[in-house]
């Protein structure tokens, strides 16, 4: 870390900010918050948020000790924004398919440089907010047009993000998303995802098998499903819980790389696996969305205590 400044971006006045400031972290530019109840730091790349917690308390998100902060890069851990595709190109519908015009996975919106639109501070909760014009500057991977505004909300109770997709194209546009987040665990041995008991999922893993969870959510090995189910979830951890409330979304993702996935995964300690899980709230599978032209989407998630 290094040289931390109150440098506005343009769109907004200088020193209006009490809790908010510049930090450039590795090669990024990054917005760090230090609110007397809790701290958070957000890159402009990705709009990514990298770090939330309560003052006085561990971070809520995880982030590897390995993560470079580098333009292009994605960033190994908090959460990335998967946008406006999820996962594999080729394992998404076809309507989705047809726009990507890449092999990589997850869309190009966490390595985009997004825009700072507001800042909003008050005693109890600071709330930022970032877009990215998806225009034809992404047309080497993607055709269409769209905004994807998201608003990050935090307070001691928790942290909220909010992704709104804005179709600006005359034709409609399908996209799958994700806020993909990565959470901390003492021993993944002993973690448990609640609340998606009752749900079909498809498991990646088996060949794309359609399956029905039944109970708690263990991690034995390599896990990576995606659930037909937007319904709160809670992480039960040794160490504690907590509770991931979501709006927009009737799918949740489950993945942890295990033993052999982790030791090839990119900036990921090989162990790593040991103490992180993912709980990703989307839109993902059979969960893409369709818009008309002027028509928006709201994905979001609420992370709080249990
Ligand atoms: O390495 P990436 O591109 O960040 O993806 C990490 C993981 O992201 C998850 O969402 C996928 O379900 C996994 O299949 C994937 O391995």
């Amino acid at each position: 870390m290094s040289e931390s400044s109150n440098r506005p971006p343009t769109s907004l006045s200088p020193g209006q900010w009490s809790f908010t400031r510049w930090n450039t972290i590795g090669q990024l530019e990054a917005l760090e918050i230090h609110h007397p109840l809790f701290r958070a730091i957000i890159f402009l790349q990705g709009a990514h948020l990298a770090h939330f917690a309560p003052q006085d308390e561990a971070d809520w998100l995880w982030l590897s000790n390995r993560a470079r902060f580098e333009p292009g890069r994605a960033i190994r851990g908090g959460i990335p924004i998967c946008w406006p595709w999820f996962g594999d190109p080729a394992k998404n519908p076809p309507e989705v398919r047809k726009r990507i015009r890449t092999d990589a996975a997850h869309g190009f919106a966490r390595t985009a440089l997004w825009k700072l639109e507001d800042v909003q501070e008050s005693a109890h909760e600071v709330e930022i907010s970032l877009s990215l014009d998806a225009n034809e500057d992404f047309a080497d991977t993607w055709n269409g047009h769209a905004l994807a505004l998201i608003t990050f909300s935090f307070s001691v109770r928790g942290c909220q993000l909010a992704l709104t997709t804005t179709n600006l194209d005359s034709s409609p546009l399908s996209f799958s998303q994700a806020l993909h987040t990565y959470l901390p665990t003492t021993d993944i041995t002993r973690t448990r995802v609640l609340g998606l008991g009752t749900s079909n999922y498809t498991d990646t893993l088996k060949d794309w098998a359609y399956c029905s969870q039944e109970g708690p959510v263990y991690f034995d090995g390599e896990t990576d499903r995606i659930y037909e189910s937007g319904e709160p979830v809670t992480i039960v951890t040794p160490s504690g819980s907590r509770k991931l409330t979501a709006v927009g979304s009737d799918s949740t993702v489950v993945w942890n790389p295990g033993p052999d996935k982790a030791a090839g995964l990119s900036d990921f300690p090989d162990t790593a696996w040991k103490n992180m899980l993912c709980v990703e709230t989307a839109n993902a599978a059979g969960d893409y969305r369709v818009l008309n032209e002027g028509q928006s989407h709201t994905l979001g998630v609420f992370i709080g205590r249990k």
